[in-house]
C-alpha cells in the first residue's frame, strides 16, 4: 500500500548530546525473505524480530494473496503457514507492493515459475523504477511478461507452466536480481545458476540453506558462482531477524556528528556483505567498537557503542558499493561534519532507487550550505566540519532522504525540514520516538 497522500513535513533543529540505548528496528531484508520464504515452506514458519514497517507489511499482505496464512501474534511476532514450492494459488487482486522494490521484485520471481497469473502496481514512486532487471532473466524461465512502456510497474506475469532452469550473469550488482532468480528457480527442476561480478547481500542464501535448499556459493574466474537445486521441499525454520544495519546508520550517524553525544545500538546484523558504511566510518577515524560480537539467527550480529569525535574525508573504492548501497545519502550527511572531501564511486545504483538518490542529497546538502559534486556514478562532498542549514528538502518520496536530512538538521546551525517524513514508515517506523529518546529534537 502507498502511505497517505497527505504530505508530512518535519524540521530537526540542533540538539545537546543524543545519549542512550537505541533499539533500532528488525532487518528491511531479512523480513522480505522471512515472509517470502515461510509462505514457501511446507508448515508453519515462526518468526520474531520482523521489521513491521510498511514495505514488510505490504510482503505479508501478498504471501496472503498468494495463498498462506501470515497471522500477526504479537510485537515482531509473526507465523507463516506456507504452501509449498509451487504451490502459489492465483491471487483474486493485483499485488499493491506500495514503495517496495525488495518486495516486488522477489514476489515476481517467488511466483514467476507456477503456472498462475499475477499484476503487480506500486507508488509512484516504485512505479518509476526499472523492472526489466527482473523480468527479463525471468521470461528466461518460461513466463510471458506485459509491462508499461520503459519496462515498469504494473507488471503483469503469467508464470510457467513447464519452467526450465536458468544460468543468469547479473549486469548490475544486485541482490533483488539475484534473490529473483533464485526464488524463480526454486520452482524449475534441474539447476538455477546466478553469476554476479561484485558480491551482494547474501541473505537469500543464508536464508534457502537454512530452510534446506541446497545452494553453494563459489568464487571462480567467472566471478561470484551460486547454483540452486530446484524444487526442494522447503522446511519450516524459526526465524530471528537481527537489528537493521541500514537504520541503525541514523542514529550512529547522528551520534558521530552532534558533540558529546554517547549511544549504544544492541544486536545490530554485522553481515560482511552489509558491512560497508561501518568499514568506511572506521576509516574515517569514528569512535565505533563492536562489543559482544555473537551469531544471532545465522547471522552475526554485535552491540555497537557509537561517541561523537572528529571526523576525516575519505575515498571509498566501488567494489565496497554494494555493500553500504542504501548507506550512500547518510554517509553524505556525515561527510559534511568531516575535514576534506569524501568521494564516493561506483554509486550510479543510487540513481534507480526510491529516487534518485545521488541527486536529491546532492540538492537538498547544496541547499543547506555543503560544497557537493556529482557525476553520473560519483558524488563528492567538500567537509567543511559542519553545515549551515536552514533549508528544505525534497524527499522523493523517499524513506532514506527523509531521515537523512532529519538527521543532518540535528547538528546543523539552523534548522533543516523535510517536505514530507511520511515514507520513513516504510522501513522505520519508530524513528520519531527513538531520536527523540536520545535527545534529538525532531518535529
Ligand atoms: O535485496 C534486498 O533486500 C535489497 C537490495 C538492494 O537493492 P538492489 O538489489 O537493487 O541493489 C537494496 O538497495 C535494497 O534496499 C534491499
Ligand atoms: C532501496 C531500498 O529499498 P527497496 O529497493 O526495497 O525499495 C532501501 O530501503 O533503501
Amino acid at each position: 500500500m502507498s502511505h497517505s497522500a497527505e504530505p508530512l513535513p518535519m524540521t530537526a533543529r540542533r540538539s545537546g548530546p543524543l545519549t542512550g540505548e537505541a533499539k533500532v528496528p528488525g532487518d528491511k531484508s531479512i523480513s522480505h525473505r522471512a515472509l517470502i520464504l515461510g509462505a514457501l515452506a511446507v508448515g508453519e514458519t515462526h518468526i520474531t524480530g520482523l521489521l513491521e514497517g510498511q514495505d514488510v507489511l505490504d510482503t505479508a499482505s501478498a504471501m496472503r494473496a498468494f495463498g498462506a496464512r501470515v497471522e500477526r501474534l504479537g510485537e515482531g511476532e509473526w507465523r507463516v503457514d506456507g504452501v509449498g514450492t509451487g504451490g502459489f494459488a492465483e491471487p483474486e487482486g493485483v499485488i499493491d507492493c506500495g514503495n517496495s522494490g525488495t518486495g516486488v521484485r522477489l514476489i515476481m520471481g517467488a511466483m514467476a515459475t507456477t503456472p498462475i497469473t499475477a499484476t503487480f502496481t506500486g507508488d509512484a514512486s516504485l512505479s518509476r523504477r526499472p523492472m526489466g532487471r527482473v523480468t527479463d532473466p525471468l521470461e528466461q524461465f518460461g513466463c510471458e511478461v506485459t509491462a508499461r512502456e520503459g519496462k515498469c510497474l504494473p507488471v503483469t506475469i503469467k508464470g510457467a507452466a513447464d519452467p526450465v532452469p536458468v544460468r543468469y550473469r547479473t549486469p548490475v550488482a544486485s541482490a533483488q536480481i539475484k534473490s529473483a532468480v533464485l526464488l524463480a528457480g526454486l520452482n524449475a527442476p534441474g539447476e538455477t545458476v546466478v553469476i554476479e561480478s561484485e558480491p551482494t547481500r547474501d541473505h537469500t542464501e543464508r536464508m534457502l540453506a537454512g530452510f534446506g535448499a541446497s545452494i553453494r556459493t563459489e568464487t571462480t574466474d567467472e566471478g561470484h558462482v551460486i547454483t540452486l537445486q530446484g524444487r526442494p521441499e522447503l522446511k519450516p525454520q524459526p526465524v530471528a531477524v537481527p537489528r537493521d544495519p541500514s537504520s541503525a546508520a541514523f542514529p550512529v550517524a547522528a551520534a558521530l556528528i552532534v558533540p558529546g553525544s554517547e549511544i549504544r545500538v544492541p544486536g545490530v546484523s554485522r553481515n560482511p556483505t552489509r558491512d560497508g558504511l561501518y568499514a568506511t566510518l572506521l576509516e574515517m577515524g569514528a569512535d565505533i567498537t563492536f562489543e559482544n560480537p555473537r551469531e544471532e539467527g545465522g547471522e552475526p550480529v554485535a552491540d555497537l557503542l557509537v561517541r561523537h569525535g572528529p571526523l576525516k574525508g575519505v575515498t571509498v573504492p566501488p567494489d565496497r558499493a554494494a555493500s553500504m548501497i542504501d548507506e550512500f545519502p547518510i554517509l553524505s550527511v556525515i561527510a559534511c561534519f568531516a575535514a576534506g572531501a569524501t568521494v564516493m564511486q561506483g554509486v550510479h545504483e543510487l540513481r534507480v532507487k526510491e529516487s534518485d538518490r545521488i541527486d536529491a542529497m546532492a540538492v537538498g546538502l547544496r541547499a543547506n550550505g555543503a560544497k557537493v559534486e556529482d557525476s553520473p556514478d560519483s558524488m563528492t562532498v567538500h567537509g567543511q566540519g559542519g553545515l549551515t542549514g536552514g533549508a528544505t528538502c525534497a524527499t522523493h518520496l523517499d524513506h532514506r532522504i527523509a531521515m537523512s536530512f532529519l538527521v543532518a538538521g540535528l547538528a546543523s546551525e539552523q534548522p533543516i525540514r523535510v517536505d514530507d517524513g511520511g515514507p520513513i514508515t516504510t522501513s522505520f517506523p519508530d524513528f520519531l520516538p527513538l531520536m527523540r529518546g536520545l535527545g534529538a529534537q525532531i518535529d
